[in-house]
């Protein structure tokens, strides 16, 4: 049985504990923290703040109003009302453990208690609590609040149904929960990590390579592979049309070979961990943990979009995650009023420029103005009832002509809007004036003057629009007349002929 969470606390605010409360908060839950640390509400504030940010490119589904944050001083206090804990505290079994056994004592019996321990075995993290049925382990990843994988391991007395409930509320808040069959150190993503981190501490040690081309090695290559196929399925097409089979016939035997040191650990000696901070200080050229964090988020942004028109614009692992919880926001929005009787162009859009809509000018790059008029044009479609449904069944407007201006500049994660004038109409042809605003200074970023025909879709001819479709279209046309016609409306590109 699913149950509903509200309230949530988290104990420790650090890197994972901030980007839980980030998550948590911005999903629309209450947080009550606790971390003894002086400058736990700075830590937290500023990882909120990008996180913050972060969601203004990623998304613009409706969230939900943002959830309170309260500091307390005491964790009985932060937990006493809690309906999800989420244990953040540094990866020390004594320190957990102590934390736990309060935690266990302070909250209510139903409550879920979720560690976010990256390695440590839930059974040891239970034992000696009284209720040891709804503690498990939930894994994260860093950034928390953008990286959607939950780890769920039980331990010995965790009941099946707390792993069920866990998984369910995660999905709530945009984020996957996978849950490990059986508990192992490190669980399955940080085996696979702690793996290729020891080979890599062996390859600096050995001086093989820097820590920057070992980065490079990552990012250019198999980086972005696992970014959207993970490892098995990647090997498979590497098999070429022999698919796994081949692959691993063909390098079955390299097994045997020395490719690996992963028999023998490396001694992190103080040389080493020197060389290793001399080389990343280096590798990051002066920019600040947060200047990374925020070129991090965009590029996982960006990533996150380009994998939600994966599959032929179906969405693909983490961007079709992405896109059924935007579509969870928009059904659970109330749609947005449009004041069809004003004698006003219609507000149709409000959108921000995302981090894949910038290009090497460092503005919005030239096709994305005719997306967002293009998106435009849709949202007016749709309001005259030229839906999917009305498409389905075989009739549609196709634009056959556009006049676009670039009058600003739209700068990454500006707010802006779109109004739409129709300047005239008959039962075929739709002409209309878009302007796109700035939100903050109300200036004119770009202006579009479009002509759209009304099509049978099968025959690829013009046809008038549906009844329906004139009817609804004709009292706005009406209004919009007696607007003045936009400047700029009917020009065209010249210059003025040399005297
Ligand atoms: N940093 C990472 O990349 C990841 C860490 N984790 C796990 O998350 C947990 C926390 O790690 P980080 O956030 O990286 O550590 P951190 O050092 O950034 O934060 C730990 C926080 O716990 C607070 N704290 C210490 N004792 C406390 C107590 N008794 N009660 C409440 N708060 C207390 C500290 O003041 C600090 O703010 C660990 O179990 C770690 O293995 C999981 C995934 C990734
Ligand atoms: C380094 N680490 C073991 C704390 C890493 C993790 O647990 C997961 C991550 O975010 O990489």
């Amino acid at each position: 049985m699913l149950k509903g969470v509200s309230s949530v606390a988290c104990v420790g605010g650090g890197v994972i504990g901030g980007g839980w409360i980030a998550r948590f908060l911005l999903s629309g839950l209450n947080v009550r923290v606790y971390d003894p640390h002086p400058e736990a509400k700075r830590i937290v504030g500023e990882v909120l703040s990008n996180a913050d940010r972060a969601y203004g490119l990623l998304t613009m589904a409706p969230l939900p109003p943002r959830g309170t944050l309260t500091f307390c001083t005491t964790l009985q206090d932060a937990v006493a009302d809690a309906d999800w804990i989420q244990e953040s505290v540094p990866e020390r079994l004594d320190l957990k453990k102590r934390v736990l056994a309060d935690i266990d004592a302070a909250a209510r019996p139903e409550a879920l208690i979720g560690s976010s321990t990256s390695g440590l075995l839930p059974s040891d993290l239970q034992t000696g609590l009284t209720r040891p049925e709804r503690l498990f382990v939930a894994h994260p990843y860093n950034p928390v609040y953008l990286l959607p994988l939950v780890e769920l391991v039980g331990g010995r007395s965790t009941a099946p149904e707390t792993l069920v409930n866990a998984k369910a509320i995660l999905e709530s808040i945009g984020m996957k929960g996978v849950v490990i069959d059986k508990e192992i150190e490190a669980f399955v993503g940080d085996r696979l990590l702690e793996a290729l981190w020891r080979e890599a501490l062996w390859l600096i040690k050995d001086g093989i390579c820097d820590t920057e081309t070992l980065d490079d090695v990552i990012r250019y290559s198999f980086g972005l592979r696992w970014a959207q196929m993970g490892l098995f399925e990647t090997y498979r097409i590497a098999g070429g049309e022999a698919g796994m089979r081949h692959f691993l016939g063909q390098f079955g035997p390299c097994l045997s070979l020395p490719w690996t040191k992963l028999t023998d650990v490396v001694d992190l000696d103080e040389a080493l961990i020197e060389r290793i901070g001399v080389q990343s200080d280096s590798q990051a050229a002066g920019r600040s943990i947060r200047d990374l964090e925020r070129i991090r988020d965009e590029n996982l942004v960006g990533i996150l979009h380009a994998l939600q028109a994966g599959d032929a614009g179906a969405g693909w692992g983490a961007g079709k995650l992405l896109t059924d919880f935007e579509q969870k926001l928009w059904s659970r929005a109330t749609p947005p009023t449009i004041d069809l009787e004003a004698a006003t162009p219609l507000r149709l859009i409000d959108t921000r420029v995302n981090a894949a809509w910038v290009d090497y000018n460092g503005h919005m790059t030239e096709h994305r103005y005719l997306q967002v008029f293009g998106d435009t044009t849709d949202a007016l479609l749709r309001l005259i009832g030229v839906d999917m449904a009305y498409i389905e069944q075989g009739h549609s407007y196709y634009t056959v002509e556009t006049h676009l201006r670039h009058l600003g500049e739209a700068k990454l994660g500006q707010s802006l809007y779109t109004t739409l004038q129709i300047l005239s109409y008959d039962s075929k042809r739709l002409h209309f004036f878009t302007h796109i605003y700035d939100l903050a200074t109300q200036c004119v970023i770009a202006t579009a003057e479009q002509m759209l025909l009304h099509v049978d879709m099968v025959s690829g001819r013009t046809c008038p629009a549906a009844d329906e479709v004139l009817a609804r279209l004709a009292p706005l046309a009406q209004r919009h007349a007696v607007i003045a016609t936009p400047e700029g409306a009917g020009r065209h590109v010249g210059q003025k002929a040399r005297q």
